[in-house]
């Protein structure tokens, strides 16, 4: 649906010139939920502000449904933009207008009626959870209700796309997650195509389908969530992801170790057997887990533990290359 085709963008500051995207390509499919996941400075706004041309880019395309929308102008840029709703970290509501002027604004410059446009409000106030508030202003609304009224907004004029800035990185823990879920269900029911960018691999794992990660202007991997999750390719998102699984262990426990740690994956229902203790009857090895845990992706079980093998290097070999044949994903972790 969304082709992101060998995208570069520079800026030119002063006589500097700064590449914040550099060739990068992405396929976003219809109905999906799509994650941007990166750094401070990544460049994952810019890239997602390319995809309904705020942000032209320098050299590449962008082709939405086949067509190249990359030089779109005046009428064909306005209903571009239409059908791609946009919701922002800061929420961006105009602090003078009530509640319903906020979400109505958008319809009055599509040229809907005012019928059109109190029927579609109360639609979509009872969509987000707000009904009841159509005349309080924003500094009357909580961070959370804040970003349900940049919702609404976004999808009065019935997207097909919603691209979301970091759409939770304002708010606490309990509201991301009813901000996730709203997301989540405006994507499954209503079929709308979501593009999400953030710096947090938790906010990846609890919605997304597939991610491209994003380092210093470069996608550097594009995959399913759970792909990524089992086996990162690359060294910033093997970061990303075991901060996430906060599978860090204390320094102390590392020195004491004489032997390898093992970073040891499963996935789908080899996460729910138990390997370890077969490995241990079969052959002359000391297991010790030093950590685990199990995730859900979607709903696929996917386990991480963090073991040490010991035994004579012959035992731990085999008993090594038979944990392979039974995991996803083996390798060591810690020398
Ligand atoms: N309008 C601009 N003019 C000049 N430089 C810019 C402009 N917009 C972005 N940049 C630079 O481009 C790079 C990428 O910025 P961008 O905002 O896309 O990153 P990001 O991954 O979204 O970061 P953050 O999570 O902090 O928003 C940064 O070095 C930024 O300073």
């Amino acid at each position: 649906m969304i082709d992101i085709q060998d995208v570069s963008i520079t800026f030119t500051v002063g006589d500097k010139p700064i590449e914040a995207v550099k060739n990068a390509s992405i396929h976003v499919n219809q109905g999906e939920i799509f994650g941007i996941v990166g750094s401070s400075g990544a460049g994952k706004s810019t890239l997602l502000r390319a995809i309904n041309l705020l942000q032209r880019p320098t050299a590449g395309r962008i082709v939405i449904d086949g067509v190249d929308v990359t030089f779109f102008e005046g009428q064909q840029l306005r209903e571009l933009r239409m059908h791609m709703g946009m919701i922002f970290q800061q929420f961006n509501l105009i602090r003078s207008k009530t509640v319903f002027d906020n979400i109505a604004f958008a319809m009055k410059v599509a040229g809907a009626s005012n019928d059109e446009i109190t029927k579609r409000v109360r639609e979509l106030l009872d969509i987000v959870g707000l009904q009841g508030k159509a005349d309080a202003y924003p500094g009357q609304l909580s961070g959370g209700q804040k970003q349900r009224v940049g919702i609404a907004r976004a999808l009065a004029n019935h997207p097909r796309v919603l691209l979301c800035d970091e759409p939770t990185s304002a708010l606490d823990l309990e509201t991301t997650n009813s901000i996730l879920e709203l997301l989540k269900a405006i994507n499954r029911q209503m079929g709308i195509t979501i593009v999400l960018i953030t710096h947090e691999m938790d906010v990846v794992k609890k919605i997304c389908d597939r991610v491209a990660v994003m380092s210093n202007g470069v996608v550097v991997e594009n995959d399913t969530v759970l792909n990524v999750f089992a086996e990162p390719k690359h060294e910033f998102t093997r970061q990303l992801v075991n901060h996430s699984y906060d599978l860090d262990l204390p320094q102390r426990l590392l020195q004491e170790q004489s032997t390898p740690v093992w970073k040891i994956v499963y996935r789908g229902p080899a996460a729910e057997e138990s390997v370890l203790t077969d490995t241990a009857h079969k052959f002359q090895v000391k297991l010790n887990i030093l950590h685990g845990k199990i995730e859900y992706i979607g709903d696929q079980p996917l386990g991480v533990m963090l073991v040490t093998i010991k035994g004579i290097p012959a035992d731990v070999s085999l008993a090594v290359d038979y944990i392979r044949s039974r995991v996803y994903h083996m390798e060591v972790a810690h020398e």
